[in-house]
């Protein structure tokens, strides 16, 4: 079995009155990828900054490759590497400069080798002794990246690294992290891009109002969700209705005027569906095959937490 990079248990953590993490418990084992997903406003960056020794928590224990956040938190930061959503990148810095600052900051001997590497890695050697100010967003987060790799720290926190990228540059920074996985570095990941989790995590986590509503791995929590399905999307409430009651076990959603019908997605059973609606003489404006992905999985976790508001809401009014 694989040792625990990062360990946490019963981690609490509210600000003022407003509870935000209300006991989360996870590990994630060394030379994984975790990644923590979440509506905005769920608690990830607070997660990250108490692993990182940003924050105290109010409860509970966290340690990092084998230390403390609490008691040893400068442990805990010799061995990580962070990078936040606000770039630590100076602008008036070139880019070189910036990765030796980082390599001072981190007491690493700033070796200039070890810059010119992680210059050529993230595709930055053009543009090494220009100023960071004239970078574009894309560079300048290849270079916030690039700093956080200084010193070869063993864990490293990425909260968002691709928002704002474009796909080449998306790209650059997947490719990056399945390099560092694969020389047994742990990357804790939070992204709004679902795919992203899908393509880089071992264990994906969502953390809904201060908890963790499922875990996993992409692919067991896509088997939570109902399978393959076609959807169907209609001209009006009229033709849905009547679709509704031709096709069996459909699931309908009023306002986006849509079906859901489950099927393996054959053609053998898609001709069959169609020729159903058309000996009805029902016409849907448009219909897809759909396979779970992530983005269902966050979905169904989202309609449960707006069905639990509306429970608390009736309760509340009832009450
Ligand atoms: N310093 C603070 N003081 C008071 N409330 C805070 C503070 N920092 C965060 N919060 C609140 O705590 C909650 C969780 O914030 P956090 O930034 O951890 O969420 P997040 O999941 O990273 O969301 P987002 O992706 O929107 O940034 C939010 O409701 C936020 O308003």
């Amino acid at each position: 079995m694989r040792t625990s990079a990062i360990s946490v248990s019963g981690l609490r953590k509210a600000y003022g009155s407003k509870t935000v993490l209300e006991g989360i418990d996870f590990d994630v084992a060394a030379g994984s990828v975790f990644s923590l997903l979440g509506p905005d406003g769920a608690g990830k960056t607070t997660t990250i900054d108490v692993l990182t020794t940003l924050l105290r928590a109010d409860a509970g224990t966290v340690r990092v490759a084998g230390h403390d956040v609490a008691t040893e938190p400068g442990r805990v930061r010799a061995v990580i590497g962070a990078m936040g959503r606000s770039a630590a990148v100076d602008e008036l810095l070139s880019g070189r400069g910036n990765l030796r600052r980082m390599a001072d900051l981190k007491g690493v001997r700033s070796d200039s080798r070890v810059v010119g590497r992680l210059l050529e890695r993230f595709d930055l050697v053009e543009s090494a002794d220009s100023l960071a100010a004239t970078y574009s967003a894309g560079m300048r987060r290849k270079l916030d990246l690039a700093m956080t790799l200084v010193g070869d720290p063993q864990v490293i926190f990425l909260d968002e690294p691709t928002t704002g990228l474009d796909p080449r540059g998306r790209r650059t920074v997947w490719g990056i992290v399945r390099e560092l996985v694969a020389e047994g570095t742990t990357i804790f990941l939070t992204t709004r891009y679902l795919e992203e989790a899908d393509q880089l995590a071992d264990q994906v986590a969502v953390l809904d109002r201060g908890r963790l509503a499922a875990r996993g791995t992409p692919e067991e929590l896509k088997r939570r969700i109902p399978g393959t399905h076609v959807r169907f999307r209609f001209a009006d409430l009229f033709e849905l209705d009547a679709a509704a009651r031709v096709l069996a076990g459909s699931v309908r959603q009023d306002e986006e005027l849509t079906l859901r019908v489950p099927s393996d997605g054959e053609s053998k059973s898609l001709l069959a569906l169609l020729g159903r609606l058309d000996a009805h003489a029902i016409n849907a404006r448009e219909f897809s095959v759909h396979t779970p992905d992530l983005d269902d999985v966050f979905r169904a976790d989202a309609t449960a937490f707006t069905d639990r508001r509306a429970q608390e809401a009736s309760v509340t009014l009832t009450g």
